[in-house]
């Protein structure tokens, strides 16, 4: 970048245009308004042409982001951590090809201001979508800005922390999808999709066992968000790329436990530079339970299924796998059956999987599937650099 700038806090005080663009530079021309002096600055800003992937990942609270953002991360190798010197209550996650920022450091309305105005953390008028656009853009186009921090810990909006723009952008959180203007921006979008029952079962798990609360006051929760969830955060699933679906075991009857688990990988077709994985033969309709001399099962076994479908009216493919393994080792079995996995080597989803092992869900569909989206993840971004290498800016994603 010839020359850096940084979008502020105050970026809805400014306006910039893209004035010239080619496969090698971007031009803006970037006009900031000062509101106590009255006086307007223009800036001439040449950037290295947009070089960021954004990637955006929507779920629920409690669904399982982190854990898909860190075997994301690790896919390209490397740890991330907190911006260093920092806040230490940052959300942001740095490595050295990715960033992730947590949507929720948009929220407009802290903890009591919220409250004060009877709205959840759902809801889009406790969140400033203009910032968060005008600041996901300027990532996307190479440009620097100073991000707020929501911090969960005091419930108070921090002074805000300084991100660069990185290879990889992953916004993640309850609303990446919800915003036209920030969707547009997104190369590839994901939803997890979590059951009712099944989120029960894992706010149980972590809210009651490692952060003191009540059954009661979890469910009271649960209760609470339910109707904005339903209003503002659940149709973000229809727009994306791929979607993780997770649900009660069909293996076992009425189960009502919630520890075996239906995953469903359901994947867009027709997305440039996404191809879908398929089972034994692209386009089929495949039952298939891999239990036997090659993978070992205890009940209630393991069912793999995979056909095309629809989905909010877009055509699919969709992977399914019911039931948990064993024996992770023995997945390299399962692995060898399916193709379009993105994969540099053979095993290499086997790989990070056992890498991963103590992970919540390596031993079922949520691992797995959650393993495959970041190889694939990795193989867009390769793509997409690659066409930016040979193509004019002009012709990428905006
Ligand atoms: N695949 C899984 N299988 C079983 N349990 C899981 C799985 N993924 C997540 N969990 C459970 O859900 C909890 C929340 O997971 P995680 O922290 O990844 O979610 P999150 O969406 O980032 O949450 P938050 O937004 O509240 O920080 C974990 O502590 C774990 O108990
Ligand atoms: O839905 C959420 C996303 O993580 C949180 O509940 C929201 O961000 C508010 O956080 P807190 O409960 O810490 O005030």
């Amino acid at each position: 970048m010839a020359v850096s700038t940084i979008y502020s806090t105050q970026a809805l005080n400014s306006t910039h245009f893209l004035t010239s663009s080619s496969s090698s530079k971007q031009v803006f021309f970037y006009r900031r308004h000062q509101p106590q002096t009255n006086r307007s600055f223009n800036t001439t800003i040449t950037c290295a042409a947009q070089q960021t992937v954004v990637i955006g990942l929507a779920a629920d609270s409690g669904c399982g982001k982190s854990t898909f953002m860190r075997r994301l991360t690790s896919v390209f190798g490397g740890a991330a951590e907190p911006p260093k010197g920092g806040n230490p209550d940052s959300n942001t996650l740095i490595s050295d090809m990715t960033t992730v920022i947590c949507l929720d450091d948009y929220h407009s309305l802290d903890r009591t201001g919220r409250k004060e105005k009877g709205v959840t953390a759902l809801d889009p008028r406790a969140n400033d979508f203009d910032l968060m656009y005008e600041q996901v853009k300027a990532l996307k186009s190479g440009i620097a800005v100073e991000k707020p921090i929501y911090n969960h810990v005091t419930g108070l909006l921090d002074a805000p922390e300084l991100i660069q723009p990185p290879k990889i952008l992953v916004i993640e959180g309850l609303h990446p999808m919800f915003d036209e203007r920030v969707r547009d921006l997104l190369d590839f979008s994901i939803y997890l999709d979590i059951s009712n029952e099944v989120k029960f079962a894992w706010k149980i798990q972590r809210d009651m066992a490692e952060r003191g609360h009540s059954l009661e006051s979890i469910k009271a929760s649960i209760e609470a968000r339910k109707p904005d969830f339903d209003a503002f955060i659940d149709p973000q699933k229809q727009y994306a790329d791929a979607v993780i679906e997770v649900l009660p075991t069909q293996l076992i009857p009425d189960d009502n436990e919630g520890k075996v688990l239906r995953v469903r990988l359901i994947m867009k077709e027709g997305v440039q530079y996404f191809s879908p994985v398929y089972l034994f033969d692209e386009g089929s309709t495949i039952s298939w339970i891999p239990c036997g001399r090659k993978l070992t099962c205890s009940y209630p076994g393991i069912k793999f299924n995979y056909s095309p479908d629809s989905y909010f009216d877009h055509e699919v493919s969709v992977v399914e796998m019911d039931g948990q393994f064993d024996r992770l080792d023995e997945l390299i079995y399962v692995e060898s059956h399916l193709s379009n996995l993105s994969t540099k080597f053979y095993g290499e989803v086997t790989q990070q999987m056992l890498k991963h092992a103590d992970f919540p869900g390596s031993n079922n569909g949520t691992g797995l599937f959650q393993t495959i989206v970041g190889l694939k993840i990795r193989d867009l971004y390769e793509q997409l650099i690659a066409n930016k290498a040979t193509a004019p800016a002009e012709t990428a994603k905006a």
